[in-house]
């Protein structure tokens, strides 16, 4: 297993003395490795063992965070379990989102079409409240660059851009993880709680949580988060020593 921190095994250690605790996270590029086609981006070996351990302890919730939404989390995911599921960066909180937004939603997908119709590589993600512009697969990085830029054109001032890795989504609602995150805190009156995430918007769940909790970077970049794991493999090496600390 990959070794941790001293500093992070020493936070961990803190954290999982307090009840409630909230353990959540992304999932892609921390549960889930990156893959070039979203469907194929399945769980790193060990991660359901350690959630349904995380979420057996008494006081303890697990929440999973996501850009995705719900149902395709659960899909990709196959996890199954008595998780708090959050999707399409906390704007499904509570349940599916209305007919109204998937309108706009739509409108949105139609104009973006020219965007990516003639660069091949490029293509349209339509989620439950955004549509997602996908360029991992656009071999030329100007080329790629370019799409983002004509797709960032598109935006006006009633959606919410969400840059994230090779994708750029406009989002048609204003929800984001950090608001999400401190919802679920005030529902559960959680005493502490630890956040991975290895993207963009993970810095929203970041910088809303506070010193006495567990906030961790998967991989490279500039960050909030207090401590920092390489690859998917240490962040379940954190899962896992949370787990045996809770043991
Ligand atoms: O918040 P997350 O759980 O990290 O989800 C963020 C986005 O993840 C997916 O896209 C990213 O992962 C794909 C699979 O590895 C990869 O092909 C893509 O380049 C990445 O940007 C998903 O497709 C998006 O809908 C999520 O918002």
């Amino acid at each position: 297993m990959t070794a941790l921190p001293a500093e992070l095994d020493e936070a961990l250690a803190a954290v999982a003395a307090r009840r409630p605790l909230l353990v959540a996270s992304d999932y892609d590029g921390v549960l889930a490795r990156l893959r070039d086609e979203p469907s194929a981006a399945v769980p790193e070996p060990g991660v359901a063992e350690v959630l349904a351990r995380l979420a057996a302890v008494d006081g303890v919730t697990v929440a999973l965070v996501s850009g995705r939404g719900v149902a395709d989390l659960r899909t990709t995911s196959g996890l199954t379990g008595p998780y708090r599921w959050v999707g399409s960066h906390g704007a499904e909180f509570d349940g599916p989102l209305t007919g109204e937004l998937a309108a706009r939603r739509d409108d949105l997908a139609r104009r973006l079409e020219p965007v990516v119709a003639d660069v091949e590589g490029a293509w349209l993600e339509v989620k439950p409240a955004s549509v997602a512009v996908h360029v991992r697969l656009v071999e030329d990085r100007a080329s790629a660059a370019a799409v983002l830029e004509r797709a960032r054109g598109e935006a006006d001032s009633s959606l919410t851009l969400k840059p994230g890795k090779d994708v750029l989504e406009l989002a048609v609602t204003d929800a984001d993880k950090g608001s999400a995150l401190l919802r679920l805190v005030a529902e559960l009156d959680a005493a502490g709680t630890v956040y991975l995430g290895d993207d963009v918007t993970d810095e929203d769940a970041f910088r809303a949580l506070g010193p006495g909790d567990v906030t961790v970077k998967i991989g490279d970049g500039a960050t909030a988060a207090r401590h920092r794991v390489t690859d998917p493999a240490g962040a379940v090496a954190v899962l896992g020593r949370l787990a045996e600390l809770l043991g």
